[in-house]
């Protein structure tokens, strides 16, 4: 479980944090929403460390992240796994380089160990022998499936996503959600995703945190929004023909 406390965040005199208070609870797929701008991404930063916010607190299963300096979060660290926007796949590196890049860094596991661990995570991601293959040989999907598996390969306990359908085609998105959450559900791990898939919101919000200048505006499950009659959060939501046609069949 990680609980955020009245997080505040400026750049310059741009207040772009306001006040974010609220629990991404374990075991389930956490969703950051909001439109462009919002303060997303800020407030993911914030909660990982790569950003530290002038007020509030991060606790990561109670443990308060905030107060700690760069010694005493390294434990806390090797529990998070991260998946960036566009992947952020190192280019020189093979598929099996990137996924074992963590595991060099964080343990003493022997060059045997490292190749099962990156070959059990390729696995779990469909992506069985492609080892050797350089990331401009896959496509975006695999690409995506590749950070999965670099984001588990310390298995841990806290999964953050940024971003995880930028740039797929609608059915490998889905794959891609799918992936997210039954990770998320076989290793009752903390999952938080940044996103602007409204796919992924009905597909997998288990919990989402809708953001609007920089302020927590409504939180609540799939279930809920679909029959939200929060104005701003309606309008983002269903901003599209297609949804607002789909909201009248429910
Ligand atoms: N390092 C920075 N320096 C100055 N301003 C920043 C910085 N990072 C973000 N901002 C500003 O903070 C605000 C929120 O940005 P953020 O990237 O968190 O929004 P977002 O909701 O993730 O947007 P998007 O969906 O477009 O990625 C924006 O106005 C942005 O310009």
């Amino acid at each position: 479980m990680i609980e955020i406390k009245d997080i505040n965040k400026t750049f310059g005199d741009k207040h772009v944090l306001k006040g974010i208070s609220a629990i991404f609870n374990q075991g389930m797929s956490n969703l950051i929403i909001g439109g462009s701008g919002s303060g997303k991404t800020t407030l993911l930063k914030c909660i990982v460390g790569l950003h530290e916010p002038e007020k509030g607190e991060v606790l990561y299963s109670n443990q308060n992240f905030t107060t700690m300096d760069f010694e005493e979060r390294i434990p806390i660290r090797k529990e998070i796994g991260m998946l960036f926007q566009n992947s952020a796949l190192f280019d020189s590196m093979t598929v099996e380089e990137n996924i074992i890049f963590p595991l060099n860094l964080f343990t003493a596991m022997s060059k045997a160990e490292k190749v099962d661990r990156a070959n059990y995570c390729l696995e779990r991601v469909n992506l069985k022998g492609t080892n050797k293959l350089f990331p401009a040989e896959l496509s975006g999907g695999m690409k995506k499936r590749v950070g999965i598996a670099r984001a588990i390969t310390m298995q841990p306990k806290y999964l953050f996503c940024d971003e995880p359908n930028s740039g797929l085609d609608p059915k490998t998105s889905i794959v891609i959600d799918e992936l997210i959450k039954d990770i998320t559900d076989e290793n009752n791990i903390t999952t938080v995703v940044v996103t602007h898939d409204m796919n992924s919101v009905m597909g997998i919000g288990d919990n989402i945190l809708f953001l609007h200048n920089g302020e927590k505006w409504w939180q609540g499950t799939n279930n809920e929004i679909a029959h939200t009659d929060n104005p701003e959060l309606n309008s983002f939501v269903f901003a599209s023909k297609f949804m607002r046609a789909a909201k009248e069949k429910l």
